[in-house]
C-alpha cells in the first residue's frame, strides 16, 4: 500500500532539474509536485489547489495562479528579488510570502567587485587593443589608468550585497558613497561609507557606480537617459542587481558611443537572454568602438556550487519550518 503523504509542496521551473535536495530537506511526508516550466499559464488550476506551499524559481506568479492557491500556507522564492511575484495579490489572498535573502551574498559581491576592478583597470579593453598590435606594445596610445585610491565608487542600495561590496572595496582605498533611503541614520558609520541623500548626487560624484537595490516603482529606469547623463564623463557602471534599473538600451548605447560612459558591466537585463538591439549586436560582434567596454554575464553572479546548494536547502528549510510550526521565516508580506 502506498503511504499517504501529509503535505503537497509545489516547485516551479527548478534550475537544476531534479528537486532531490529539496526532497531530502522537506522529508518523507511531503509530496513534491514539480512544475517544470517558467510559463505560469501552464500551471493547472487543480494542481495549484492541492498545494500546502509553493517554491518559485524564475516563473512569474500572478493573480490568476494565486487565486487557485486555496490551501497554500506560504509561497517561497528561491532567490532574493521578487519583482515577478504579485505580492499584492498574495496579500489579498492572505498567503504569506518569503524570499531567500542570504544564500549568495558573497558571490554577487565578488562578481560586482571583479567587474569594478577589471573595468577600472580596463582589462578587457586593453586585451582587445593588445590583440590588434602588430609592431610592439603601444602603451603610449592607451588612455592612462587612474589609481583606485583617487576614484570614488557610488553604491546604490547598501543592504546585504552593497555592504559586502563596500567591505571588499575599502582595502583598495576607493572613496565610497552610498545611497539607500531604507537604511537608518548611523548605518553609514557602521559600514564605512559617505551617505548621499539622492541618487543624482551619487551619480554626479562617482567615477564608478554599482547597483545593489531591488527593482521597484521607485528604482525602475533609475539609469535611463537622464540618469546616465547625470553620471561623470568617463564613468563606469556596474549592474548585478536588476535589469530594470537600466531599462533603456538606446540610452545606454548612446552614452557608450559618445564615450560619456567609459564602460559598463551587466549581469542582469530586462530581457534574459537578451533579444536584438544594435548595442547587443555590437557586443556580440565585438565591434571595435565597443571593444572591452561592455561586459555582459548571464545572470550568474550568484551561481557558485555552494550558493546553488545553499539556495535550494534554505528555501526548502523555510517551507519545512512553515509546515511544522506555521511560521514563515524571511517573511516579506502578510
Ligand atoms: N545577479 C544576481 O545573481 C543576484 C543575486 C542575488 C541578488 N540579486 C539582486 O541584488 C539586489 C540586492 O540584493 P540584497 O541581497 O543586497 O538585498 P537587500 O534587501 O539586503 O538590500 C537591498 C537594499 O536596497 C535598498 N533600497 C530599496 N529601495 C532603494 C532605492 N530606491 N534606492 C536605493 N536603495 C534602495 C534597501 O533599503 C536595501 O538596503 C536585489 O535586486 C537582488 O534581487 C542579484
Ligand atoms: O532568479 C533570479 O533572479 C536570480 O537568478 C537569482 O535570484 P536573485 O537574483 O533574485 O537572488
Amino acid at each position: 500500500m502506498t503511504e499517504q503523504r501529509k503535505y503537497v509542496v509545489g516547485i516551479t521551473d527548478h534550475m537544476i532539474g531534479t528537486p532531490d535536495l529539496e526532497a531530502e530537506v522537506l522529508g518523507k511526508d511531503v509530496e513534491i509536485d514539480f512544475f517544470a516550466t517558467t510559463d505560469e499559464t501552464l500551471f493547472a488550476a487543480d494542481r495549484l489547489a492541492r498545494l500546502d506551499a509553493l517554491m518559485v524559481w524564475g516563473a512569474r506568479l500572478g493573480r490568476r495562479s494565486i487565486a487557485h492557491l486555496t490551501r497554500c500556507r506560504g509561497v517561497v522564492r528561491y532567490g532574493v528579488g521578487y519583482e515577478k511575484i504579485d505580492i499584492a495579490a498574495l496579500a489579498d489572498a492572505g498567503i504569506p510570502f518569503a524570499n531567500n535573502p542570504d544564500y549568495g551574498t558573497e558571490e554577487v559581491a565578488d562578481h560586482a567587485v571583479a567587474m569594478i576592478l577589471s573595468l577600472q583597470r580596463r582589462l578587457w579593453e586593453h586585451d582587445a587593443r593588445a590583440r590588434g598590435y602588430t609592431s610592439g606594445w603601444q602603451v603610449h596610445s592607451l588612455k592612462p589608468l587612474s589609481r583606485a585610491n583617487r576614484a570614488t565608487v557610488g553604491v546604490v542600495g547598501v543592504g546585504r550585497i552593497g555592504t559586502a561590496v563596500i567591505n571588499r572595496l575599502k582595502p583598495f582605498g576607493f572613496r565610497i558613497l552610498g545611497y539607500d533611503p531604507g537604511q537608518p541614520p548611523g548605518h553609514e558609520k557602521a559600514v564605512g561609507y559617505e551617505r548621499t541623500d539622492n541618487p543624482s548626487d551619487l551619480f554626479a560624484r562617482s567615477h564608478i557606480v554599482t547597483l545593489h537595490c531591488p527593482a521597484t516603482d521607485e528604482t525602475r529606469g533609475m539609469l535611463d537617459g537622464d540618469g546616465l547623463a547625470r553620471m561623470k564623463p568617463g564613468a563606469i557602471l556596474v549592474n548585478t542587481a536588476r535589469g530594470e534599473l537600466i531599462d533603456d538600451l538606446d540610452a545606454l548605447e548612446a552614452s557608450l558611443r559618445s564615450g560619456h560612459l567609459a564602460a559598463a558591466a551587466i549581469d542582469t537585463l530586462v530581457q534574459e537572454p537578451p533579444g536584438d538591439h544594435p548595442l547587443l549586436s555590437a557586443w556580440r560582434n565585438r565591434e571595435d568602438w565597443l571593444a572591452g567596454r561592455l561586459v555582459i554575464t548571464p545572470h550568474n553572479a550568484f551561481y557558485s556550487d555552494h550558493a546553488a546548494v545553499e539556495m535550494r536547502q534554505n528555501a526548502a528549510r523555510t517551507v519545512r519550518i512553515l509546515l511544522d510550526e506555521g511560521r514563515l521565516r524571511n517573511r516579506i508580506t502578510a
